[in-house]
């Protein structure tokens, strides 16, 4: 139902509006990256690609206010909000654009920005109304989830397990908070102290970066090769025990997930066309469009 030629009558140049107001924030900040990213996942899985996570409501009680949203880095949403004010500064495309759109092209261009693979974006998404905390509430995995719930999550939409292994690859960029991984390298249980699926020699840089009572604002690397690339040095990573989470080091320890990282790992060109395949369907997922929802005005509320 959406189709990339959505804008061809009312924004025909909407797809370089966003493209150069992203590659402005990208200079000056590369956060941009896997802020946008990550954003227009967080927004997909919870009530479809339409634009909710980007709702702010004064009492805080919105989407990005619940806790598995608080750590989405603020220079994602500026990133969007940048690239609206770009599309609405030509008077042709004025309010005629959605924010899940501009989500979606973004998202696009960073990935491009980084050094992966470009794509064509579907448009056509309509921005929803309702952002609430609740509805965030066991719709977004954990770093601390086995293959079956990843998997049984990633299928609610459509999605694949090798689809949720291509898209894990977006972990190949930006940056984690200690707490998020502190259990597999201090208390993963009475016998191990360090979860035994981790590097040790890894595991023991972790614990230098991340000491105990470590500033919780401290965040790292989550690929210790190549931080700013987006590559598949992620999967290599995977195969030497260096996933941060334990739902990264699981799809290589499941012998059921295991050949798909293998694939990735030795085959750069495998992993890019599955990413793309895979980050289209998830632009899909619980899509709005004719005339239900809006094109927001403001990107931070409904209309
Ligand atoms: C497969 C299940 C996934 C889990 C359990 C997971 C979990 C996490 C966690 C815990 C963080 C660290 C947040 C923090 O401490 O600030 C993170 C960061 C990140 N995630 Fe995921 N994630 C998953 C899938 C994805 C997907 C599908 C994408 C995008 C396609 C994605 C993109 C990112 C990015 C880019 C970051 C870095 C954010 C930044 O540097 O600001 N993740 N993820
Ligand atoms: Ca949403
Ligand atoms: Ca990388």
């Amino acid at each position: 139902q959406l189709r990339s030629d959505f804008y061809k009558n009312t924004c025909p140049n909407v797809e370089s509006l966003v493209r150069s107001a992203v590659a402005t924030k990208f200079q000056q900040t590369f956060v941009t990256v896997p802020a946008t990213l990550r954003l227009f996942f967080h927004d997909c899985f919870v009530r479809g690609c339409d634009a909710s996570v980007l709702i702010s409501s004064p009492s805080n009680k919105a989407e990005k206010d619940h806790p598995d949203d608080i750590s989405l880095a603020g220079d994602g949403f500026d990133t969007v909000i940048k690239a609206k004010a770009a599309v609405d500064s030509n008077p042709q495309c004025r309010n005629k654009v959605s924010c899940a759109d501009i989500l979606a092209l973004a998202t696009r261009d960073v990935v491009v920005l980084a050094g992966g693979p470009s794509y064509t974006v579907e448009l056509g998404r309509r921005d929803g109304r309702i952002s609430t905390i609740a509805s965030v509430q066991n719709q977004l995995p954990h770093p601390t989830f086995n293959l079956d719930q990843l998997n049984s999550m990633f299928s609610l939409h459509g999605l694949s397990q090798t689809d949720m292994i291509a898209l894990s690859g977006a972990h190949t960029l930006g940056f984690s908070h200690c707490g998020k991984f502190s259990k597999r390298i201090y208390g993963f249980s009475p016998q191990n102290r360090i979860d035994p699926t981790l590097n040790l020699g890894y595991a023991l840089q972790l614990r230098q970066m991340c000491p105990i009572n470590v500033d919780p604002r401290i965040a790292i690397n989550m690929d210790p090769t190549t931080p700013r690339t987006f590559d598949n040095a992620y999967y290599r990573n995977l195969q030497q025990g260096k996933g941060l989470f334990t739902s990264d080091q699981v799809l290589f320890t499941d012998t059921r997930s295991r050949p798909t990282v293998n694939l990735f790992a030795s085959n750069n060109g495998a992993f890019g066309q599955a990413f793309v395949s895979a980050i289209t369907k998830l632009g899909r997922v619980g899509v709005k469009t004719g005339n239900q929802g809006e094109i927001r005005f403001d990107c931070t509320r409904a209309n």
